[in-house]
């Protein structure tokens, strides 16, 4: 089975193992890129000791051919090795990136409804958006830079140490106060980023709230107190902003004075030594090349070390989208089964939802194969919660649900979500064309067979009427459709599939009488080939159905037939008096 965890690292990895283990897989190509980075940086290392040569050379008024020659060979070099890096370097980065947000985009979309419940859309969307960025140039530019200043700022040391051991003093002590202020700055760059990230998270959360509520926002006058709710993350992501922005110039700064300090006090300590002739004017010019080019591997340093922080803050993040859990078991692709009704039990269930008291104490009945099941009862009496746990959107407390006496567990989700369609109360529709909608999950449904479900739906004059027909677009982005057209074609869609069993959750609610009418005749027809469960909120829907099940607070309260249940259930009677509907 292809679990789209195969191939991601353990959840509770820490940050630095997690972000090598991106960096991991392409350690071949990264390995080229350091190679040609510390070659670029020897070349760089060696301009010094050439330019050292000349002016001795000139001094002596030797031939300077051949270190003319070289120095420009080494020139062309680090230009080539330079351009050969940052490109295998930035390529390397998309791909870390890419490989961040396959995973993260694969288990996004299987976390478990209980995970989903308690986290905002908005806050796992900026993981696979900007967060995957940060990690994509901590483990690539970020590790290399690291390696390369080290080793680059090393060797400059030791050729330091070699051309003057009393200058090289100097500047160590001087660097040590730059190496102790990145020390104290660099885990806060690491927090404010973390937070920097989180309030983009909440701007998107915010967004989601806002404009998934768009008409009742509208008709609330909510556009301020929204707007306002989304700036303030806004604003939040701006302070963290400033004072990311606050540490990072301290430290250029820093490590600018660092260098200028270096200078002042090597040439005036070397200009001493080179007066008392302890020194020789060119190893003190070499010296300060090699403090020039100290400048390079030190920015290095910061720079990768700061993108590691960076990188390390926003893994934290992504990492906590790997420790929620995810359904590993929706991926097989088998074709639909093909078989008779399956008789519904469900047996002494208890379950509740996380912090709440709970919703379903001791619910049992059974739906009888191939026959109407109507459940009804009054609102929050978990009647749409029983259909969650026959699908698995959650795991049972207590009991058991058995399709033909075999419990659902023993399937695996995949399988079992294969036997079961389900129109949710208010029936959403992906955004994509009606068609795109129908043959959701029946591909492989014909031309006759969508033309017979929108006739048996009520729909085919509807679809007619449309300038694009079937292939007019629908959704956030097309076509609004009205309650009751969604609702149709979601039963359409539902229908397509030809489930063992169908779930319909108030799918009557916003037809009226014909269509209700309509929709029953093909709701009582698609219960010869499933076993139908629905629930209903119509009385015309509870007296056709073939068995009533009445709950109240979580338990069954009775079952029966309407008028049984007319003659001597008061509660019963009190819902049908308002018609069920009005009761809620
Ligand atoms: N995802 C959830 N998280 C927490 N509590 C929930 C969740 N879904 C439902 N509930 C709670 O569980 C209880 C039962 O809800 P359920 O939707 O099953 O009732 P219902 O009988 O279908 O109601 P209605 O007829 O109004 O749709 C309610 O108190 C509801 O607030």
């Amino acid at each position: 089975m292809n679990t789209p965890d195969a191939e991601q690292p353990p959840a509770e990895r820490p940050a630095l193992r997690a972000l090598l283990s991106y960096a991991r897989p392409h350690r071949g190509v990264l390995s080229v890129v350091l190679l040609l980075t510390l070659l670029g940086s020897a070349a760089g290392l060696a301009q010094p000791m050439v330019i050292q040569s000349v002016l001795t050379k000139l001094m002596t008024g030797s031939s300077l051919r051949d270190d003319i020659l070289l120095l420009v060979g080494l020139l062309v070099l680090s230009v080539g090795l330079m351009w050969s890096q940052a490109w295998l370097s930035e390529r390397t980065a998309e791909r870390v990136v890419l490989q961040v947000r396959r995973g993260l985009i694969s288990r996004l979309i299987r976390l478990r409804t209980s995970e989903l419940d308690r986290t905002e859309p908005g806050g796992l969307t900026t993981r696979v958006t900007s967060d995957s960025t940060l990690v994509q140039h901590a483990a690539t530019g970020g590790l290399i830079q690291l390696v390369d200043g080290s080793i680059h700022l090393l060797a400059t040391i030791v050729l330091m140490g070699i051309t003057s051991l009393p200058l090289l003093g100097i500047t160590s002590g001087v660097l040590l106060v730059l190496g102790v202020a990145m020390g104290v700055v660099m885990p806060r760059i690491r927090r404010v980023t973390t937070e920097a990230q989180r309030s983009v998270g909440d701007i998107g959360a915010a967004l989601d709230r806002s404009l998934g509520a768009a008409r009742t926002v509208k008709a609330n006058g909510g556009e301020a107190k929204e707007t306002e709710r989304a700036t303030a993350a806004a604003e939040s992501a701006y302070r963290a902003g400033l004072t990311g922005a606050r540490y990072h110039a301290m430290i250029a700064v820093l490590s600018g004075l660092i260098v200028q300090a270096s200078f002042l006090a090597v040439i005036g300590f070397g200009g001493a030594l080179v007066a008392t002739g302890t020194l020789d004017l060119a190893a003190l010019i070499g010296f300060l090349l090699y403090l020039f080019n100290l400048g390079g591997p030190v920015l290095s340093l910061v720079g990768g070390t700061t993108a590691l922080q960076q990188g390390l803050g926003a893994l934290a993040r992504i990492e906590e989208v790997r420790e929620m859990e995810a359904e590993d078991d929706v991926d097989e692709q088998h074709a639909a089964p093909v078989g008779p009704p399956p008789r519904v039990t469900v047996e002494n269930l208890t379950f509740g939802y996380p912090g709440r008291t709970p919703t379903l104490v001791g619910t049992s009945f059974t739906a009888p194969a191939g026959e109407v099941t109507a459940i009804v009862g009054p609102s929050g009496s978990g009647k749409t919660t029983v259909f969650s746990l026959i699908q698995r959107f959650y795991d049972l407390d207590g009991g058991s649900i058995l399709l033909d006496g075999t419990d659902i567990r023993s399937f695996t989700r995949a399988e079992l979500r294969r036997r079961i369609a389900y129109v949710e109360q208010d029936s959403p529709m992906l955004a994509g064309t009606i068609r795109e909608n129908l043959l959701y999950s029946a591909p492989d449904a014909s031309e006759n067979d969508i033309a017979d479900v929108l006739r048996k739906t009520l729909l085919d004059g509807f679809v007619a009427g449309l300038p694009d027909g079937l292939d007019t677009a629908i959704g956030s982005r097309g076509l609004a459709l009205s309650g009751g057209e969604r609702q149709r074609l979601a039963i359409a869609r539902a229908l397509l599939r030809r489930p063992q069993v169908l779930l319909l959750d108030e799918v009557t609610a916003h037809l009226d009488g014909l269509s209700e009418t309509a929709l029953r005749k093909t709701v009582e027809q698609a219960a010869e080939d499933c076993t139908v469960l629905l629930i209903a909120h119509r009385l015309s829907t509870v007296t056709s159905a073939d068995q009533l099940i009445l709950f109240e607070g979580g338990r069954v309260r009775d079952h029966g037939l309407h008028q049984d249940l007319l003659a001597r259930n008061d509660l019963y009677r009190d819902l049908t008096a308002t018609q069920l509907a009005a009761a809620h």
